[in-house]
């Protein structure tokens, strides 16, 4: 079951998904003694970022990684970390787990960030949830994280993008099935260019695009603006 949120503007959609990812985060704290998030870049993936840091979380017992990055120098203002940052410059204090730069090919860096998640959480195809909470945001074409339609990827906890179709062509990405180890998956997304992906994948039980094959092991929550939810 897909629960869709749908607010007037993009500032009460991020306030409101923070403010839920806030619960989220401290209910996993209570009864696990830690929460794990994974973020994502893109224009209300980094927004909720300055929304989060305002809500004071306890960070020392939060584990934060991005879920996927662009593959550049550490730093370059392409990277999601480094927006991140900006939003939300204490975390480089805390846990953020930070994917590898440049300065070895894109495999190579799949590769070892794949090694270094499976000596953690174990193989793969593990059924057990690792995360609390990944937000996402979705591109027009449906993209997630930088899982873009139309592509194969090896059975890893990290692929390696090639050729994105969304600037800088090299990335990096946690896979479908670690996303789909998360207890919540929040998607944000707003504006007419993304409503027909996103109806696709929140309404289209054949819907094959990458925003549809992510979900929350126990919820899976869209926050949108009118113009996605319009005709739901
Ligand atoms: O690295 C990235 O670009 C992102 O992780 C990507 O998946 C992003 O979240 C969507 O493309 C939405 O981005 P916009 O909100 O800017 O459209």
């Amino acid at each position: 079951m897909i629960e869709v949120n749908s607010f007037s503007n993009n500032q009460e959609l991020t306030a409101k998904a923070a403010q839920d990812a806030e619960q989220i985060l401290l209910e996993a704290i209570a009864e696990r003694g830690k929460a794990r998030l994974v973020i994502t870049g893109g224009t209300l993936g980094i927004q909720i970022l300055s929304d989060l840091r305002k809500l004071g979380l306890p960070l020392e017992k939060i584990e934060i990684m991005v879920g996927d990055e662009r593959f550049v120098p550490l730093d370059h203002a392409d990277r999601n970390e480094y927006q991140a940052l900006e939003a939300w410059p204490e975390l480089a204090n805390f846990n953020l787990r930070r994917f590898p730069a440049t300065g070895r090919p894109v495999d190579a860096a799949a590769d070892a960030m794949s090694r270094e998640l499976e000596a953690e959480f174990g193989g793969i195809e593990s059924p057990l949830p690792c995360f609390d909470l990944v937000l996402l945001g979705m591109g027009p074409d449906g993209h997630v994280a930088s899982l873009f339609p139309d592509k194969s990827h090896a059975v890893s906890w990290v692929v390696a993008e090639h050729a994105s179709p969304k600037p800088p062509s090299q990335r990096l990405s946690l896979s479908y099935g670690a996303l789909n180890r998360s207890r919540a998956v929040f998607f944000l997304a707003s504006g007419e260019a993304k409503r027909e992906a996103a109806q696709c994948a929140i309404a289209k039980a054949d819907c094959d695009l990458p925003a549809a094959m992510v979900g929350g092991l126990e919820l899976t929550r869209w926050y949108v603006d009118s113009e996605i939810s319009r005709g739901l």
